[in-house]
């Protein structure tokens, strides 16, 4: 673990957000997946949940029966842990401090994706796909939460390389002095641009004719799956600032 390596797994993980949306940007809004009431008296109404929860925590009940939470990457948004039962353990190398491990800021990033993201990526209509609309908001949710709570590992590097100075402002509780240590504004530009650049190339039509048009001069922004424009906005408004919430969340615990 370096910060070299945590970089370049965060600039994976953003191929992995832009093609999710792009997915999610298939379908048109499809509002009624989102109403805890719409489904009159079946068991959303029940339980006070939307179609779109019942769903990921069923799909959750799945991937942790099949050990998707074994790693320390993945954090479902549902605590539930139904037991790992379908195949064997691996033994994961455990690069966290234990007890700063669990820090994640899932119920953020979950309301910001419902009330915020989904509005403005997808278009207003309803076209009843509820099932395979969900399944790319989870898809979205799941690459989101890897990558902001990626924030964790992010600081235990920071936190390896310049112990004295984490441990004092850790021992200190000074949250503000931690954040401003852990920040680097020169790095945040580089990955805001990045995405909306990815936004643009792969958000294109790829067609046999023609130049393949990759600059950002050429390009017909109504010809995009998704507005690069949004991305960046993603990016800098709710992944950056999450991210960095939770590395300072996680520095308080890492002498506990
Ligand atoms: C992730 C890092 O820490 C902070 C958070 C960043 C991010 O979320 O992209 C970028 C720079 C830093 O302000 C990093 O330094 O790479």
């Amino acid at each position: 673990l370096s910060l070299d390596t945590v970089r370049d797994f965060l600039t994976r993980e953003e191929d992995t957000i832009v093609f999710s949306l792009i997915e999610r940007a298939k379908y048109p809004l499809n509002r009624p997946a989102y109403d805890p009431v719409h489904f009159g008296a079946g068991a959303g109404q029940r339980l006070n949940a939307s179609f779109a929860e019942l769903f990921i925590r069923e799909s959750e009940a799945v991937q942790s029966k099949s050990g998707r939470y074994q790693s320390l990457q993945e954090i479902p948004f549902f605590a539930h842990r139904v037991p790992f039962a379908l195949a064997p353990p691996y033994n994961f190398t455990r690069e966290l401090y234990l007890a700063a491990a669990s820090v994640n800021v899932n119920d953020a990033i979950w309301s910001m994706y419902f009330s915020e993201l989904l509005p403005v990526l997808t278009k207003n209509g309803d076209d009843g796909n509820y099932a395979v609309t969900v399944d790319s908001d989870l898809a979205c949710l799941q690459a989101l939460s890897r990558r902001i709570n990626y924030g964790r590992y992010v600081a235990e590097v920071k936190f390896r390389d310049d112990q004295q100075t984490y441990t004092s402002l850790i021992q200190a509780k000074d949250r503000d002095a931690l954040m401003k240590l852990l920040t680097s504004e020169a790095q945040e530009d580089v990955v805001k641009k990045r995405v909306e650049k990815k936004a643009i190339v792969f958000g294109q039509n790829v067609t046999l004719d023609g130049p393949i048009e990759t600059g950002v001069n050429n390009t017909n922004q109504a010809n995009f799956k998704i507005d690069p424009s949004v991305v960046y906005k993603l990016y800098d408004q709710w992944v950056i600032p999450l991210t960095k919430e939770v590395e300072v969340e996680y520095l308080l615990h890492r002498l506990d």
